[in-house]
């Protein structure tokens, strides 16, 4: 089973990512947590090229190659491995993240994220959540982490909510797949909820 999380920044992806891997871990399964970009070591040198890109480096373009290029790395190292192994795979943020960051909401991106994503990944979650946040309440659980989140986070609450807007309207064009979670409430709260949506 492969099952992404996605959302806005600071939505509580990563929080409900390890709380399902422990969850199933408990009840006996293998499970291999990872995360984009990176979760592989190529893949990982290409979020730190990324991150010391500063907002300036990339051209949109050249952003979205570097986000392929890791998301190839990751899925060819680490996800089929551990799938054709039979473990479980939860990946904190996954193709959908370049559909939303690159392909709607920051650039219009996305007919070639669609074509990058057919030639060279073709691959999707058996199952997806979006961890779904108004922008003001992730915003406010502030973070100084220095890094490739805060450039996104930086560019505001209407730029978050133009995010949010777009994990929502990927939901409604797949619900066989992708399941919209309520992250608002305790981290209890929304774990008890990802929980209720695992088929
Ligand atoms: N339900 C919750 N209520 C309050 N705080 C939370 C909740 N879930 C997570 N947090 C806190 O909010 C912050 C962001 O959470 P987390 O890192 O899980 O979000 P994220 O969506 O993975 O963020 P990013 O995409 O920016 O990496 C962390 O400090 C975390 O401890
Ligand atoms: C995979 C992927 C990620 N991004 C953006 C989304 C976030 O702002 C950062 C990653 O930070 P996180 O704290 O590790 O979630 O990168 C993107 O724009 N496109 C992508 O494909």
């Amino acid at each position: 089973m492969f099952i992404s999380f996605e959302g806005i920044d600071g939505s509580g992806k990563s929080t409900q990512a390890r709380r399902l891997a422990e969850t199933l871990r408990q009840s006996g399964r293998q499970v291999v947590l990872t995360r984009e970009p990176g979760g592989s070591p190529g893949a990982e040198e290409i979020r730190r090229l990324l991150v010391e890109g500063g907002n300036e480096r990339w051209s949109p373009e050249t952003e979205l190659l570097l986000f392929t290029a890791a998301r190839r790395d990751h899925v060819e190292r680490v996800i089929e491995p551990a799938m054709a192994r039979g473990d479980w795979v939860i990946t904190d943020r996954f193709a959908d993240s370049s559909r939303v960051y690159q392909g709607a909401a920051r650039a219009s991106l996305r007919d070639l994220v669609e074509a990058l994503h057919d030639l060279t990944i073709r691959l999707e979650p058996d199952l997806t959540f979006v961890i779904d946040l108004d922008p003001a309440i992730s915003l406010g659980r502030g973070r100084a982490r220095g890094g490739i989140e805060d450039r996104f986070e930086g560019m505001g609450l209407t730029f978050q909510q133009r995010l949010r807007d777009g994990f929502l309207a990927l939901a409604s064009e797949a619900p066989e797949r992708i399941r919209v979670i309520d992250g608002s409430g305790s981290e209890d709260e929304v774990a008890a909820r990802v929980l209720a949506a695992l088929p």
